[in-house]
This record gives structure tokens, C-alpha cells and sequence, in this order.
């Protein structure tokens, strides 16, 4: 995940492989407390690891359940059967509306019913978002909830015994969110063992296929609700929550929009395949597949798998009523900017009161774009951009912490002017996608010339190891380090029985031996760790005769071509920071930003005796300094991709400066060469 400030996406060409999505969020949450709810032991699978059904397990677990991971996506809870086992508890439930609306609704009837007292609460917007309808039923039915804010928002408390009146229908409203009629027949059946409970809905009832969820799943765990349209819902009497035993959570529809829409917008031969939701999905976001297939998209697939190709370019214009998708909508606005003509989104006034207001949110994100977006109380009309390319700007999205404004916001890097992309707190998306980026890069790519590449060149010592690291940490980027190359190099040549000393690598069948190695080298860096084949290597690596060895190696001009395509297949999405003594004149030449970074001899020996020190080695600073100064010499010296600042690279002397302003005065350099206007908060303007 990445919890950078920002994340700059490079434009993006091709989109093709195969996607496995995380857990749907609605169904994980309903499943998690549905076995909270049941007597015994529920096993849930593939269910979805985030911050939404992170706060809801933490809250049963505060509500006595045992909830016992097996697995990054398994975990088993063992139910309360419809007890309370905590008569006492505060939860804290984020900014997840499916844990706040079932639960107050849940722990209404229970503390009605065995008494208790307890506190809902979350973050900030958690407390703008309404949730009146639902209390007002609540309290309709008997039930005890007092606003400890602002009336019809949360926090709120639940507490009981309070006599729950269950003979006449229970009356809720269905035209603002569907949780609400969700939340009470997740709750209801808990006071249905003597009597029937009808529900009845007040107004158009939005959002249904989410209310169809509910239904399934209540099915699944032994209650069969009876409906009558979608106006009227009756609980039988003797209904009892009864542990499926082992529940697999599907894969997220509304998820699937994005790579739905990748697939739909990425000039690619082969198709994009998505699995873990499919033409047999539950979820009513799956619907999402056909609004992509009226705009063009090629679309087929398997019970449980998508396979997705762009087909109408650019994509046909649409005037759609998405009140039943209004999650995967959000997703049709931006593959709007790809259209044809205007498009037109209708009966989403359900959006203004989600994460965000998403209706405001996404028209101020797109007109960063340089698009018309036109908007009304429930409805938002996209004009798209040129397919040419003309009118499109680099923007700088800012997301609301709102996952779905950052993931929707991606798939604008798919534009035809090869604008780059900024997504501001990309880590909002792990409200339900925590991997969704890393995800993306699996199946899209840019072309090579468009991933950035920052170039750290430098003598022995000055720090750029350090400040590559800080860099491409500060920016979500890759780091490589090619002096570890030659490190591992001279190492390979020394188990393999491969003199590397001055005399033996003026022959010719050295060269030649250490050259084949270079290009079978077994490098791998994961973790912080540095691998040659199965051993770790880290600390042998970093040694000061593995540094010599590495200095005479990477002399050789065949080694060097050797490892030249080695390095370049560094170039991944999002970027890359390379640190070494070449970067920017021979592996990245066209690189954006090149420094060349410097220290006085004395003070990097100086560091580098610390830095051994700190390591428990020790070595004796005039040994360091005689060391560093033969080691630079020979580089400077080398016929072939000597050391020297690149002509177009900035000159930065860290003497005196510490880690962090070298690490900031490289941050300004780039950003400086971003096409992003400086200033991060909403609604900013993007610059061309
Ligand atoms: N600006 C700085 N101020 C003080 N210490 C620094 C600074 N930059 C780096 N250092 C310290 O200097 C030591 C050497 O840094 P680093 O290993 O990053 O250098 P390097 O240039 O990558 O070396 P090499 O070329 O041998 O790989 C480290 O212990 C690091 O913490
Ligand atoms: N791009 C590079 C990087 C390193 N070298 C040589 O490897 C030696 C070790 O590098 P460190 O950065 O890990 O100290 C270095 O002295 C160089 O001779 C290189 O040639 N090109």
C-alpha cells in the first residue's frame, strides 16, 4: 500500500494479464456480522483485508466475539447466537457505513432485548453522513439511541432493556441509503422468534441490488426474509441466525469497475482478465459490465471471471439512470472523458452523501482534467476530451479520503496526450483496495520513456544510497542500487573461483569469464535484503573488499554491457530512483531529473567510518580516506562509463547539509519538473 503523500501516475499505454480482486466490502462486513449474530463457529474466506472490515472485527471482538485469523483473508468467528456477551463497549468504526448502520441497528435490538450500554462513533465524516432514517425507525420499533453530536448524524448510543414494539410494520426510508432498510433486516430477526416483522419502505427504494445482497446472505444463514416488491419485507416468525459453517466472500464488483474500464480504455491486443466476480456475481455493481459494454467495451467471461478488450474508440456516449450502481458509477464519469459525446449520470443523488460529497468531488476533479462537467442535485454530465489528445491537462487530484475518487482518478492516465496523473493520499484507498496500485501496475503498462527516472550519481561514500532510498520512499518509487550489482558481482566471481585482482583482469579470459557471469547474475533484492541465488548476502555485500572488488569489476567494458539491460528493466511503474556512478550518462540518459551528488574526502570518510562503526566493524579513518580516494580515482579514471556529472545534472554538495535538506532540495528539483501545479488541496487547477 502506498502511504505516500502523493502518487504520480506516468501515462499509461497497455492493459493486459490477469487481476485477482480482494473481497467485496459489503458482502464481508454483512458476512462478519452475521456469524457475530450466529450460534457457533464461521469460517469466512477471501474476505476483504481493510480499513472497513478492520474497525468491524475490531467491534465485534469489543462485543465479545472470539474472531481467530487463519490467514491474511481468513478468519473464523465464533458467534454470540444472538446473546450479548458485553453489556459495555465504545466502538470506533471509521468511516465504514457498513459497519456503523448494521451495527447500531444490531445492538438497538440487543441491548432492547438483554440491556447494555453502547457508543458508535468514527471519523469526522463518519458524523456528516446521515443516518436519521434509521433511528427514527429504531426508535419507532421501541428501541433506546440518543445522538451524542448532531441530531441524525453519528456518534450515537444505543442502550436498553426498552420494550420493542414488533406487531405493526416498521416504516423506514429507502431514498437516501439503502443501508438503512439493511441494517434492520440484519437486525431483526435477532426479535423475530415469536412473530413475524414486516418492514415497509418509504419512497423509492435506491441502491436495490445491495438490498438483494442482504437478502442472499440472510438466506445463507438459515433466514428467509419474504418480499414484496421492493415496498415490503417480513421476517417469519421463529427466524434464527444459523452458521452456514464456512462462507467464501466473492470479489469486489464495484472493484472490478476499474479494471473493467483499464480494459476498456488501454489499446491492447489481449484481453484483460479479472477474476473473483463474474456473469454468476451476487452484487448488483456487476451491472457496471453492461453500462461499459453500451460505451464499447468487449466484454465476456465465466461465472466467476471477466475478460475485458477495448472495443469503440473513443468510447460511445451514454445517458444512463445508475441508481442501481451508484458505487461503480463513479467509474463511468471518468471513462466519460474518453467518449464521444457528453454523458450523462441520473439518479445519484446518493453519491453526495458518501465518502464524500461525490457528485461536488468528482466535478471539481474532472474539470482539473480540462473537462466541461455540468452537475445538478442528483446528476453530473461529462463532456469528454479529444481522443487526439487535445484539451487534456496533468492534474493533481485530490481524493477526499475517498478510495473511489483515487481509483477512479487513475484511469485518467490512460489519456491520449500522455499526461501524467498525481493522486493526493493514495493510502485512502484502503477503505477497500489497500493493493489497488500495486495491483494496477501487474496488468497496465507505459511505454518505458514515460516511467520517471531520478539518477543519483556520485563518488564513494557522499550518500547516495541514503538519498536514493529517502527519495523513492518519499514518492512511492522503486529504488536501484546498481553499485550492489557490481558488489554481487565481485562476489559471484570470488565463490566461483574468478580472480578479480588487477594483474588477473588484464586478460582477456577473465573479462570474458566475469562478463558470462554478469549476465547469468542471480540478483535478488526483496525486503531490504540482497540476494546472490539462495543466500542472503546483504551484509557480506556491503563490505569494504566486496567495494574493491566491485571497483575493479566494473572496469571492464563487458561487464558493464552485461549488466546494462539488468538495469534498464529497473524502469518500472510508478518510477524509479537509481543511485550509482553511471545512472545518468550511460543507463538513463533521458532520465527527467539527474543529480550529481558530492561530499568532501575527509567527511565521507568521516561517514563511512561511522557507518562501520555503527555496523560493529572498524577500520582507521586514514585507511577509509586512502581507500575512497583509490576507489574514485579508478572510477573517474575507467575508459568506460566513467565517473562525472551528466551534462544536464543538477550539482548538489551535502558536506554540509544533512540527510533530510538533501532529501528536500531533491524533492523541490522534481517537483519543479512535474507538470502539477504546486499547490496539493481541493479543487487546485491542473496545469498543461
Ligand atoms: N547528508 C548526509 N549527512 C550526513 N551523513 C550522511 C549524509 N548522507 C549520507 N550520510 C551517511 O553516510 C553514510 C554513507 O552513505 P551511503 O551508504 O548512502 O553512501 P553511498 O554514496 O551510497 O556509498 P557507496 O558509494 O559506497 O555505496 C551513511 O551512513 C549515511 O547515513
Ligand atoms: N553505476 C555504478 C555503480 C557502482 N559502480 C562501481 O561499483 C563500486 C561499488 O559501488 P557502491 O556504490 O556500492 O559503492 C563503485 O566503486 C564503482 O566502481 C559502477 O562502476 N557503476
Amino acid at each position: 500500500m502506498y502511504t505516500t503523500a502523493f502518487l504520480d501516475i506516468p501515462p499509461l499505454r497497455r492493459a493486459a494479464g490477469t487481476v485477482r480482486l480482494p473481497g467485496s466490502k459489503s458482502i464481508s462486513n454483512r458476512v462478519l456480522l452475521l456469524a457475530a449474530l450466529s450460534a457457533g463457529r464461521t469460517e469466512v474466506h477471501d474476505l476483504l483485508d481493510s480499513d472497513d472490515t478492520r474497525v468491524m472485527l475490531q467491534a465485534l471482538q469489543q462485543l465479545g466475539c472470539t474472531v481467530q485469523r487463519l490467514g491474511p483473508t481468513t478468519v473464523a468467528v465464533q458467534g454470540l447466537g444472538g446473546q450479548l456477551a458485553q453489556r459495555q463497549a465504545q466502538l470506533f468504526l471509521g468511516n465504514a457505513g457498513t459497519a456503523m448502520r448494521p451495527l447500531t441497528a444490531a445492538l438497538a435490538v440487543l441491548a432492547a432485548q438483554h440491556g447494555g450500554v453502547f457508543e458508535l462513533s468514527g471519523v469526522p465524516r463518519m458524523h456528516e453522513r446521515p443516518i436519521g432514517d434509521l433511528v427514527d425507525a429504531l426508535r419507532l420499533l421501541g428501541a433506546d439511541v440518543t445522538y451524542l453530536g448532531q441530531d441524525g448524524y453519528p456518534p450515537l448510543r444505543v442502550q436498553g432493556p426498552a420494550a420493542l414494539r414488533l406487531q405493526a410494520p416498521i416504516r423506514v426510508r429507502g431514498d437516501v441509503s439503502s443501508q438503512f432498510l439493511t441494517a434492520l433486516l440484519l437486525a431483526l430477526p435477532l426479535a423475530a422468534q415469536h412473530h413475524p416483522i414486516t418492514v415497509e419502505v418509504d419512497g423509492e427504494l435506491i441502491s436495490k441490488p445491495y438490498v438483494d445482497i442482504t437478502l442472499k446472505l440472510l438466506q445463507r444463514f438459515g433466514v428467509a426474509v419474504q418480499r414484496d416488491g421492493w415496498q415490503r419485507f417480513t421476517i417469519p416468525a421463529g427466524a434464527r441466525y444459523r452458521t452456514p459453517g464456512t462462507v467464501h466472500v466473492e470479489g469486489d464488483a464495484s472493484a472490478a469497475s476499474y479494471f473493467i474500464a483499464a480494459g476498456a480504455l488501454a489499446a491492447s491486443d489481449a484481453a484483460l482478465t479479472i477474476e473473483g466476480v463474474g456473469l454468476a456475481s451476487i452484487q448488483g455493481d456487476i451491472a457496471f459490465a453492461d453500462a461499459a459494454r453500451a460505451m464499447g467495451a468487449h466484454i465476456d467471461g465465466e461465472a466467476n471471471r471477466l475478460h475485458v478488450r477495448r472495443g469503440a474508440w473513443p468510447l460511445r456516449a451514454l445517458d444512463l439512470d445508475c441508481n442501481a450502481i451508484p458505487d461503480a458509477a463513479m467509474t463511468l464519469a471518468v471513462m466519460a472523458l474518453y467518449a464521444d459525446g457528453p454523458c450523462t449520470l441520473r439518479n445519484i443523488g446518493s453519491w453526495r452523501v458518501k465518502e464524500t460529497d461525490r457528485i461536488a468531488a468528482m466535478a471539481t476533479e474532472l474539470r482539473k482534467f480540462g473537462a466541461v462537467v455540468e452537475e445538478g442535485p442528483d446528476w453530473l454530465r461529462v463532456h469528454p476530451l479529444g481522443a487526439d489528445g487535445t484539451g487534456w491537462r496533468a492534474a493533481s487530484v485530490y481524493t477526499y479520503d475517498d478510495h473511489r475518487m483515487a481509483m477512479c482518478a487513475s484511469l485518467a492516465a490512460f489519456n491520449p496526450a500522455r499526461r501524467p496523473v498525481r493522486i493526493q493520499d493514495p493510502r485512502c484507498v484502503a477503505k477497500t483496495f489497500p493493493d489497488y496500485f500495486e495491483t494496477l501496475w501487474q496488468v497496465v503498462q507505459a511505454d518505458p520513456a514515460d516511467i520517471p527516472v531520478i539518477c543519483i550519481d556520485g563518488p564513494s561514500a557522499c550518500g547516495k544510497g541514503t538519498l536514493a532510498a529517502a527519495v523513492a520512499q518519499r514518492l512511492g518509487y522503486h529504488v536501484l542500487d546498481s553499485g550492489a550489482l557490481y558488489r554481487l558481482l565481485g562476489l559471484a566471481a570470488q565463490r566461483a573461483g574468478v580472480p578479480t585482482d588487477d594483474a588477473a583482469l588484464a586478460d582477456a579470459a577473465v573479462a570474458e569469464r566475469l562478463a558470462a557471469l554478469a549476465a547469468q547474475l542471480p540478483a535478488r533484492f526483496a525486503d531490504g535484503r540482497i540476494w546472490l541465488g539462495d543466500d542472503d548476502v546483504t551484509d557480506e555485500v556491503r563490505s569494504q573488499a566486496a567495494g574493491a572488488a566491485a571497483s575493479r569489476v566494473s572496469a571492464l567494458p563487458a561487464v558493464r554491457a552485461a549488466l546494462l539491460q539488468a538495469q534498464r528493466a529497473w524502469r518500472r511503474l510508478p518510477g524509479l530512483v537509481a543511485d550509482g556512478r553511471d545512472m545518468g550518462t550511460v543507463v538513463f540518459p533521458d532520465a527527467p531529473l539527474k543529480v550529481y551528488l558530492t561530499a568532501g574526502v575527509a567527511e565521507r570518510a568521516r561517514r563511512r567510518y561511522e557507518q562501520l562503526r555503527a555496523r560493529g566493524e572498524h577500520a582507521s579513518i586514514d585507511d577509509l580516506l586512502a581507500e575512497l580516494q583509490t576507489r574514485d580515482a579508478r572510477d573517474r579514471a575507467r575508459s568506460v562509463a566513467a565517473l562525472k556529472p551528466a551534462e544536464d545534472a543538477l550539482l548538489l554538495d551535502n558536506t554540509h547539509q544533512s540527510i533530510e535538506q538533501s532529501v528536500q532540495t531533491v524533492l523541490q528539483w522534481w517537483q519543479q519538473r512535474r507538470p502539477f501545479a504546486p499547490d496539493h488541496g481541493a479543487g487546485d487547477a491542473g496545469s498543461s
